[in-house]
């Protein structure tokens, strides 16, 4: 049964969207989004239109590059597992989704020569057996600057791996590099007493890149990728505000089957630093320490 519903499925889309055990169920992101991330409308909208523009054609002109920027703990890993979670029917146990970190996978600089053949064989490979695949860059911030940079012939659109179309893949890049111009602009609003929401992507894109080719210790410095605009969306996560963290304090709550009572989403979320030090308008660590404050407080 469960082969005929899947080949059902992929009949009624093209065949080709099932490649790889890709199966894009954008809707039902969509619908995760708009419940379970909390505060991040420009995350929001951005991710889900331009998957939706990414998967209209069969034959993409390149592979889609985003590039998600913010404060630690605001939902940047979080979207990403989302964003798996719907596109492929293994979700995070696919073996056509691969993460890369600086700290795990290319942890020595005097190996910079070594990791560089290595990470291109590697998408290579990878990009060869399954042109759906997907690649999660983590703490681009700390990957050694150069490195990246080997990627740039499969960003674009003129590589070619027989076999298969590579130009179906998708990349994310994930640094909390722009997280202060982002919270920069994000107290400006907050001060002029405006909405949240009204904060488009133009008011910090340009802050974001600059900042981002600038930091020598960034993985992206005077990077190809930047200087090419091979990235094709900047997406920004803003600062979380103590309502977003007792939202997150609930969420979590009901992920271990306990009550939502209210004192103890209050406690969890008093409990955390809000900054600017005198105003107190933002969780300086988003959302991230909630679990381990909840066994705290039960
Ligand atoms: N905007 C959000 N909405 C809902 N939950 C969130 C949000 N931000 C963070 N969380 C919760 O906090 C946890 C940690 O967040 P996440 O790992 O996504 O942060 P991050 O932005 O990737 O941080 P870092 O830069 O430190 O890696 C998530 O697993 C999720 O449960």
């Amino acid at each position: 049964l469960c082969w005929q519903l899947s080949s059902l499925h992929c009949s009624l889309y093209s065949s080709s969207a099932c490649d790889c055990s890709f199966r894009p169920g954008l809707d039902a992101l969509e619908c995760d989004l708009a419940r379970n991330l909390f505060g991040q409308h420009l995350a929001q909208e951005l991710v889900v239109k331009t998957l939706r523009q990414f998967m209209e054609t069969d034959y993409p002109s390149k592979p889609l590059v985003l590039s998600f920027h913010g404060w630690s703990g605001t939902g940047k890993t979080f979207l990403s597992s989302l964003l798996v979670k719907h596109l492929y029917r293994d979700g995070s146990r696919s073996p056509y989704v691969h993460h890369f970190s600086p700290v795990l996978n290319f942890p020595h600089a005097q190996n910079l020569k070594q990791y560089k053949e290595n990470l291109k064989q590697w998408i290579q490979g990878n990009l060869t057996t399954c042109g759906r695949s997907m690649f999660v860059f983590e703490e681009m911030d700390k990957m050694h600057p150069g490195l990246i940079d080997v990627l740039v012939p499969f960003l674009g659109p003129s590589w070619v791996v027989i076999g298969s179309n590579y130009k179906k893949a998708i990349f994310i890049f994930i640094s909390n590099s722009g997280g202060d111009d982002i919270n920069r602009v994000a107290l400006k609003f907050w001060r002029e007493r405006r909405d949240r929401e009204e904060i488009q992507l133009r008011d910090v894109e340009s802050a974001i890149a600059n900042t981002v080719i600038s930091d020598h210790e960034h993985g992206f410095w005077q990077s190809e990728i930047i200087k090419q605009n091979l990235i094709d969306v900047i997406v920004p996560f803003l600062p979380l505000r103590p309502n977003h963290v007792r939202q997150c304090v609930r969420s979590e709550l009901e992920q271990q089957d306990l009550a939502k009572e209210e004192d103890i989403v209050q406690s969890v979320a008093d409990s955390l630093v809000y900054i600017p030090e005198d105003e107190k308008v933002f969780s300086s660590t988003g959302c991230k320490t909630v679990p381990s404050r909840i066994n705290y407080y039960l």
